[in-house]
């Protein structure tokens, strides 16, 4: 297996994702979190883009151990010498230079002509070798320069010096066969390429910044550069998570492995997306929430008869504790038998075929089944029975500074019974308190939620609610257009079930299952 290279570059090009500005303590956690990660080199930024990001880079220099840091830098001798003094202080650091090459950015942006390219990468190559043994040059847009020039740059930024040749895909325009393509070319035609290392930069325009770093790869690349989230400028860049896991579950075709620690993965995933504000999508491969989860009956069939029937990596490969199997209108038999175990019910033949059907139906008018919905199929104790606790009236009181207090009215078959709680952490933890009191039992609430079940300003609140009690786990689950009488209703319905016994066994709870 060949060894790839991985160069995050999260903090500098997936930083110029419009928005995802990060402050200084925000890039050292995740600088420690990409070390953690296992990444080869991170980038930690542009120093002379701001006092700030100079800031970052000589942080995160001086922070991270075990780890190449780049600092990026034009061809010019200011930019240079600003990433050297950001990254002096670093265990092993890298500078990365760059200069467009295509015909479009030399004539409109740049103004210069090929000549003057070549002596400017050349210089620049050469001023940042004066400083440190690892340099890497970048021809930017290199997807879009004429082949025979971009053979001509990169032969001339190794003989000044460059170890690594990192060749992007600055608009995200080349396509798999491409980009393969300008990696074997160079391969074939630069008589020093063996003394540098062909690294790749994709974006993700036309959405194929994976593949193509996957068809550089193949043809011989020996770093790819991408960021946690595939965040970066526009569509952003190739994704980290998405390219490693590509490699270790195909190793068997690419015959190439990184040294990335991948059940980090998803907890890295989440870091950026929480410190950058930008959102993962669920359908995201990898580390999007439904990358693990089914909703197919016939897909959860096969997944609980032989795992790899429907899934090609396992979960706690990439850091998700388990796979999902989510209940809802095209989950089968199989998948709620399995459900209903887990809830510490055990139903089959008539009995499953029954509670088939009363879950077939509220899904059809329910986007998302919770645990507390399979277990009042289950044991239909929903409507209430003789021995069932029901809501006969409540009054909740809570003004700013005073203490709260709720009155609660319950029914049992003809009896009535009443009481009232002062204190609790608000409203509800003394409504819930009171109902206490009267049922005689005590619980830990360890999940609660409210969802909206219908919309518009009448919209129906759903409350679902996980107790435990002496060791098991007891959902409830209540609908009101009041939020207050839902989560009431959700908690009574707990109750309720917890006085008629049975309930999960703690050790095989999943927390904020309702
Ligand atoms: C493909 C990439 O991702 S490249 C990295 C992109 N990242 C960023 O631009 C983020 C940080 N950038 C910045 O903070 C600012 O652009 C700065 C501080 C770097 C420069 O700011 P300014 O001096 O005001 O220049 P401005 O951004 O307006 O224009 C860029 C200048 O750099 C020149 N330039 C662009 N690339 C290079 C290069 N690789 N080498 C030398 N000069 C370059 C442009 O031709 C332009 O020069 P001009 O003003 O003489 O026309
Ligand atoms: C600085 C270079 C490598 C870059 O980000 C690009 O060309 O996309
Ligand atoms: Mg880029």
């Amino acid at each position: 297996m060949r060894n790839i290279t991985i160069f995050d570059t999260t903090l500098r090009d997936g930083e110029q994702s419009p928005g995802a500005s990060m402050n200084l303590a925000e890039k050292l956690e995740v600088a420690q979190a990409l070390v953690d990660l296992k990444v080869d080199v991170i980038e930690a930024g542009f120093p002379i883009a701001s006092p700030g990001d100079f800031e970052a880079v000589r942080a995160i220099a001086g922070a991270v151990k075990g780890v190449q840091v780049c600092g990026l830098a034009r061809c010019n001798p200011k930019d240079i010498d600003r990433a050297w003094e950001a990254l002096q202080g670093a265990e092993n650091p890298r500078i990365h230079v760059f200069l467009a090459t295509s015909a479009i950015h030399r004539e409109f942006k740049l103004k210069m002509d090929k000549a003057e390219i070549i002596r400017r990468a050349v210089e620049g190559v050469e001023r940042a070798k004066g400083y440190c043994p690892n340099i890497e040059f970048s021809p930017e847009d290199a997807a879009r320069t004429e082949v025979d020039f971009l053979c001509e740059v990169v032969e001339a930024a190794i003989a000044a010096g460059a170890t690594t040749v990192n060749i992007p895909d600055t608009v995200g325009y080349a396509t798999p066969t491409h980009m393969g393509g300008v990696i074997r070319t160079l391969r074939e035609r630069v008589p020093n390429i063996d003394q540098a290392v062909i690294s790749v930069h994709c974006h993700n325009d036309l959405g194929m910044a994976v593949a193509n770093s996957l068809a550089a790869v193949e043809n011989g690349a020996g770093q790819v550069e991408c960021t946690i989230n595939g965040i970066g400028e526009r569509a952003g860049n190739c994704s980290l998570e998405e390219i490693v896991m590509a490699l270790r579950t195909r190793g068997d075709y690419y015959k190439a492995d990184t040294r990335i620690h991948t059940p980090r993965l998803v907890p890295t995933s989440r870091l950026v997306s929480s410190i950058t504000g930008l959102e993962v999508q669920r359908n995201k491969a990898i580390v999007g929430r439904n990358a693990f989860a089914h909703e197919a009956g016939i897909h959860q069939d096969g997944m609980l008869k032989e795992r790899s029937t429907y899934e090609i990596m396992r979960p706690e490969d990439v850091g998700v504790s388990k796979t999902d199997l989510v209940l809802g209108k095209h989950s089968g038999r199989a998948a709620l038998a399995d459900r209903a175990t887990a809830l510490g019910y055990a139903i089959e033949g008539k009995e499953l075929d029954d509670v088939f059907e009363a879950f077939k139906k509220l899904a059809d008018k329910k986007k998302e089944i919770y645990d507390a919905d399979i277990a009042a199929l289950i044991d239909k104790r929903t409507s209430a029975g003789d021995d069932q606790w029901v809501l006969a009236s409540y009054e909740v009181k809570m003004t700013k500074d005073q203490v709260p207090s709720a009155t609660v009215t319950l029914k049992r078959g003809e009896e009535t019974f009443a009481d009232t709680f002062f204190g609790g952490d608000g409203p509800l933890d003394a409504l819930f308190r009171v109902v206490e009191k009267i049922t005689d039992l005590s619980v830990t609430v360890r999940d609660y939620a409210v969802h909206s079940v219908s919309q518009g300003k009448d919209a129906q609140g759903e409350s679902t609610i996980e107790v435990e009690h002496e060791g098991k786990i007891y959902r409830g689950r209540g609908v009101s257009t009041d939020t207050v009488e839902a989560s009431t209703l959700a908690f009574i319905n707990a109750m309720n079930r917890v006085a008629a016994g049975g309930g999960q066994d703690l050790s095989e709870y999943r927390p904020g299952a309702v």
